[in-house]
């Protein structure tokens, strides 16, 4: 008897304790005297998301009710309170001037027993610093260069696999294609050559394993909501308790076929222009070599940025341009005589799409794939111009769809107006006003990559297919409220037709 009183005493004294924390957590904005709503135990500000919202909505939202009053508001995520910024000037101090105080993203990873997941999008401090500096020489516009023709054979592919769908409707009224998907095996062939030396095939065959795994990535996870808030407020003590984030299927296929690649180059002592080449060779990097682990990651984390990203992006495009036909026409137009000048896709011709570089900003505008970015404030930081001061291991949240979709700064900003996004139009804004790609030494360093991708992609579709919106064609598209980028609900379908 007195052995049961003694758990219900010990569970009602945990019970006590797990509110005084929680308690003691969703009043640290109160505390500090800053701008915050309510929140809800365990959901934090972010209770709608998933259920009727996307991620993007309660950020959105939250900026619109605050901006104007303080340089920063406070919110919960489910767990812990993250100071999201409401004004440009501090976004471009956390992003870039004062970088150094602002370099984590305080992502959870577990190189000892999680290896994949130890990649630079997931790194922090001196092995961020470090993987950066051995990566960046990747993505440098000779290596572009190099890796152009790999990405225009792969999409003549594509032109193909489109035109043999789009002849089955021949004498049809309508001819409608999912093109998201199309999309997707476009890009997961193009990253699966240049970044595992595969050539995957998925264009042809949509159920490689390749591209079922690559899928999985993005829609399932190890974790639910409440376990990946707790491996993201202790990750110490989650590293010592060995918990891994990537799903083991996924883990091991990927880890394989590295290693088979890897394994098969070194034997037959093969040499390409790509990305596991440059990995390869950083092996022997004399300031310190990639392990095979940390060459897996970092192939790994080039998939995961250059699949689903430029795929949502030009997926996106193609739904906008069937919406506005006359952008459509003057985009044809730029490919047309882009084609006619140069004859085929080269690096100058990519240069001279000036206006379909503007279509994908626009895009990345109105969708922004990462809705808000995240960074970790490594020392108290007092705010400029204000009594504020951002704590050591504040979470710091840069709303960048809110921003993006804020009247101030993009007049009518449902519209879609690549115009916004002509050179003078960009330097009458402020520099931290588009973060389609981030912003600041953290950026997204397969930009040049994943624009390479995209405007390749849009031009060989644009020259070859007319979109229009077809009777199945949602309008306006709904968002996929689980997933943390952005993502359409369903596929993407729309009329395409030859020119
Ligand atoms: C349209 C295509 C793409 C978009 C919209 C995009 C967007 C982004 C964004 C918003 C970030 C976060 C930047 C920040 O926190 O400031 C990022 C980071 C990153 N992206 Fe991309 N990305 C794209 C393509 C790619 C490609 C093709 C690759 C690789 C081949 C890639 C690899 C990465 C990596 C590794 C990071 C982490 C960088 C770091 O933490 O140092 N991305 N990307």
């Amino acid at each position: 008897m007195s052995l049961w009183w003694l758990t219900l005493g010990l569970l009602f004294a945990l019970v006590a304790l797990v509110c005084v924390l929680l308690h003691r957590s969703y009043s640290y904005w109160a505390r500090e005297g800053v701008l915050h709503e309510k929140p809800v135990w365990f959901y934090g500000n972010l209770r709608s998301v998933g259920q009727t919202t996307t991620v993007l909505e309660p950020f959105r939202r939250f900026y619109e009710k605050y901006k104007g009053q303080a340089p920063f508001g406070g919110f919960y995520f489910a767990l812990r309170g993250a100071a999201v910024l409401l004004d440009l000037e501090l976004v471009k101090l956390v992003m870039v001037k004062e970088f150094q105080n602002f370099s984590h993203r305080g992502n959870y990873y577990n190189a000892q027993d999680d290896p994949i997941s130890a990649h630079l999008f997931n790194l922090d401090g001196q092995e961020w610093r470090e993987m950066r500096n051995k990566l960046t020489p990747t993505f440098t516009s000779l290596k572009m260069h190099q890796m152009l023709p790999t990405v225009v054979d792969i999409s003549e592919r594509f032109v193909r696999v489109v035109r043999e769908k789009v002849e089955v409707f021949e004498h049809a009224e309508e001819s409608p294609l999912e093109v998201k998907d199309l999309l997707a095996r476009f890009t997961m062939d193009i990253i699966g050559s240049c970044a595992f030396g595969l050539d995957c095939n998925s264009l042809n065959d949509p159920n490689v394993e390749f591209c079922r795994l690559g899928q999985k990535v993005f829609t399932q996870r190890r974790h639910g909501r409440l376990a990946f808030a707790l491996l993201q407020t202790f990750p110490n003590l989650a590293k010592r308790l060995h918990i891994k984030m990537v799903p083991d299927d996924v883990s091991n296929f990927y880890m394989r076929v590295v290693r088979e690649a890897v394994d098969y180059r070194d034997k037959n002592q093969v040499q390409r222009k790509d990305f596991l080449n440059l990995l390869m060779e950083l092996r022997n990097d004399p300031n310190g070599g990639l392990t095979f682990n940390q060459l897996a990651a970092q192939a790994f984390v080039f998939f995961l940025g250059g699949f689903e990203t430029s795929s949502s992006t030009m997926g996106f495009s193609l739904h906008l341009l069937a919406t506005h036909p006359e952008v459509q026409e003057r985009a044809r137009e730029e490919v047309q005589q882009v084609f006619e000048k140069h004859k085929e896709l080269n690096y100058e011709a990519l240069r001279e799409l000036k206006y379909i570089k503007q279509i994908v900003q626009e895009t990345l505008r109105k969708y922004s794939i990462a809705s808000i970015l995240i960074r970790r404030t490594l020392e108290d930081f007092p705010v400029p111009g204000s009594n504020y001061v951002l704590k050591a291991g504040t979470p710091v949240v840069i709303p960048v769809d809110a921003i993006h979709h804020d009247p101030d700064i993009y007049p009518e900003p449902e519209k879609f107006d690549p115009d916004r996004f002509a050179p003078e139009a960009i330097e009458a804004r402020h520099s931290a006003a588009w973060l389609g790609f981030g912003a600041g030494p953290r950026n997204c360093i397969g930009l040049r990559f994943g624009e390479m991708q995209t405007l390749v992609g849009l031009a060989v579709l644009l020259k070859n297919f007319k979109f229009s919106p077809a009777k199945e064609t949602e309008i306006p598209l709904q968002l996929n409220k689980t997933s943390f980028f952005l993502q359409s609900q369903g596929g993407i379908v729309l009329n395409v037709q030859k020119v």
